[in-house]
């Protein structure tokens, strides 16, 4: 694994990341925020009141400033990324006295790098697909005379989205009574950690119990070798300094398929460079196959599967970017492509080197820190770590934001006393293109697997976009949901949307599973008309569940 060579690390952090041969991260200092976390949305008013009874809290803790079991902190957070700030807010919440160590930037990747300054340039790639169709313009009876953007305008709507969420964040664990302490945290024993800047002498502070929540970074393969310029990971892209007129996307997970939604509404041409044998391999087959008819094929997009980029070089001298391309399989070279830039979107690599994990006998498997299904950390002796929980992109369990953040709330619970288990089979994961793909629960592949090993059978249902008449009243109409399910007993395996907000819709099935609703009674519920939540009430009602609904009267309520 090759690091992502930064141009641009601050002095701080270049100590801080400089024992990381696996991964060194681009700190770019600017970007900021994720609307993730209930609390951010906290009223001014409600902060104050909040922070009084912290601090009511915190008297009652200790006279002298520490906890009242004689550490410094009930709990210390290292990593202030969404993860950590989720942490932090449900923790004061329970009256813990919290501190998070922030090395960087408050925020993280997702308000910093991820998230929101994507979903920033997204929005812009939305309004400009929708302005620059004709066909979806005329339909609608409307005329609108050639769309155009201005580069430098689009960036800083992301650059500004960020840092306005950024201090959103920074303001919430404020007013909230978090202390946060900068510098680079380092694990010297099971209830201590030592922080501190470069150049200055570290604190050590005590507390009864470590959360992890380092985070991630992205992960370059071997032999590609990124200059941040025509070679470039999300970091930089995330910036858009410049729009290629070709750009390939090495990787079409997440990160490339956001991004050529973005190129390509903005003009560029894309051309993907994928390992496996299909584009798009991590969503539902079928699922996969409509995004290929839908958010490929009209595009200016080309692809090339089952290939590995063996060699990126960077544009130099008036020569092109240079990719060589090589079978995955037999490592035959295949192909030389010449671009005008790479994006690299292999994935991302855990950032926990530096983290002191020696000094409690844990062991990384590629990186990421070992945990249990309560997010407590393992030893290299396959004991639990007392005290110690990572949660997040660190810990590669599923590496999304709002994953980092429920781990985070639910080890508080548990260090509040009350027991608490993320079910990540209910929790969502949605890929922002036009239209968007959402997904919960298991593929069709894997639902599969499970019922041959467990024994029981599988059904599937759909139902069309095209059906839908808000959808058609947007002229939206391509997409599809898909459930799979048990027809025996009506549990919901997994749901697959493509179409118009599937990134919201996907909630009520998310939803459904963490209750423990059954098909036979979410049939029952009602939606309002028209509107796409229709799509998922008619997906319900379309499967054929062998028993009835458990409650067919409802309670009678006075109105
Ligand atoms: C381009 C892109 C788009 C994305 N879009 C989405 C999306 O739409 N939805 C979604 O759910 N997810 C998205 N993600 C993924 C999401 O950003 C991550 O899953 C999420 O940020 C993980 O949060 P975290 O708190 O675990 O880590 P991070 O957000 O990475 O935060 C870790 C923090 O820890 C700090 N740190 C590290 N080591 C130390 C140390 N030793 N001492 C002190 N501080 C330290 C770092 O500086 C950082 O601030 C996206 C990611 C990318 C790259
Ligand atoms: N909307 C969202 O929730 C969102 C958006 C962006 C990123 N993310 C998160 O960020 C993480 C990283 O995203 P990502 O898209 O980089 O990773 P990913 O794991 O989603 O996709 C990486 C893709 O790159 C391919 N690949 C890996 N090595 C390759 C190589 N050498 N040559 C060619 N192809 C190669 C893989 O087969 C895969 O298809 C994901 O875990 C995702 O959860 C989430």
């Amino acid at each position: 694994m090759q690091a992502a060579i930064s141009t641009s690390i601050p002095p701080s952090f270049t100590a801080f990341r400089s024992d990381n041969s696996a991964a060194r991260c681009h700190f770019a200092a600017g970007l900021r925020f994720c609307g993730l976390h209930r609390h951010v949305l906290l009223s001014l008013g409600e902060a104050i009141e909040t922070r009084q009874l912290r601090k009511r809290i915190s008297a009652s803790l200790s006279e002298s400033g520490a906890s009242k079991n004689g550490f410094d902190y009930d709990l210390v957070i290292i990593g202030a990324g969404v993860g950590g700030h989720g942490a932090a807010l449900h923790a004061v919440e329970k009256g813990l006295k919290t501190a998070i160590i922030e090395g960087d930037v408050v925020g993280g990747t997702c308000v910093n790098r991820g998230c929101v300054p994507s979903k920033a340039l997204l929005a812009v790639s939305g309004r400009m697909r929708d302005l620059q169709s004709e066909h979806h313009l005329k339909a609608l009876g409307l005329h609108v005379p050639a769309a155009g953007y201005d580069r430098q305008g689009v960036a800083d709507h992301a650059n500004n989205l960020a840092s306005k969420i950024r201090s959103n964040l920074t303001n919430s664990m404020k007013a909230m009574g978090v202390d946060i302490l900068t510098g680079v945290g380092t694990i010297l024993d099971t209830q201590k950690v030592k922080y501190g800047k470069v150049g200055f002498p570290d604190t050590v502070i005590t507390a009864k119990g470590i959360i992890i929540a380092t985070g991630s970074v992205p992960f370059v393969p071997n032999g590609i070798e990124v200059d941040g310029k025509t070679v470039f990971t999300s970091d930089h892209a995330l910036k858009l300094e410049w729009v290629p007129d070709w750009i390939a996307i090495v990787g079409s997970g997440y990160i490339g398929l956001e991004f050529s939604d973005v190129y390509t509404a903005l003009g560029s041409e894309v051309t993907f460079i994928e390992a496996l044998d299909q584009i798009m391999p991590g969503f539902d087959p079928e699922i996969g196959k409509l995004a290929q008819r839908v958010l490929i094929n009209p595009r200016k997009i080309d692809f090339h599967t089952g290939v590995f980029a063996k060699k990126i070089t960077p544009a130099k001298d008036g020569k092109p970017v240079s990719i060589e391309l090589i079978d995955a399989k037999t490592k035959e070279p295949k192909d030389t492509l010449e671009v005008d830039a790479a994006l690299i979107a292999t994935g991302r690599a855990p950032f926990t080197k530096g983290l002191g994990l020696e000094n409690i006998n844990v062991v990384t498997e590629r990186g990421f820190v070992p945990v249990d299904e309560r997010m407590r950390v393992i030893d290299a002796d396959g004991k639990l770590v007392p005290h110690v929980y990572c949660i997040g992109d660190a810990n590669g369990k599923m590496m999304l934001a709002h994953t980092a953040s429920a781990q985070g709330i639910s080890v508080v619970e548990q260090v509040s006393g009350r027991d608490h288990v993320v079910n990540h089979m209910s929790i969502p994961a949605a890929c922002f293109t036009h239209p968007e793909i959402s997904m919960v629960g298991y593929t069709e592949p894997q639902a599969k697997e499970k019922a041959d090993k467990e024994g029981f059978k599988i059904s599937v249902a759909k139902t069309s976009f095209k059906a839908n008449t808000k959808a058609l009243a947007e002229n939206e109409g391509e997409g599809l949901a898909k459930l799979i399910y048990r027809p025996d007993t009506g549990e919901i395996l997994g749901v697959h949307i493509l179409g118009l907000h599937a990134a919201d819709l996907i909630h009520e099935a998310s939803n459904a599973i963490a209750l423990g609703t059954r098909i036979q009674d979410i049939k029952f519920a009602v939606h309002a008309h028209p509107t796409l939540s229709e799509v998922l009430d008619e997906l319900f009602k379309a499967a054929k569940v062998e028993i009835h609904a458990s409650k067919t009267v409802a309670e009678p309520v006075a109105v």
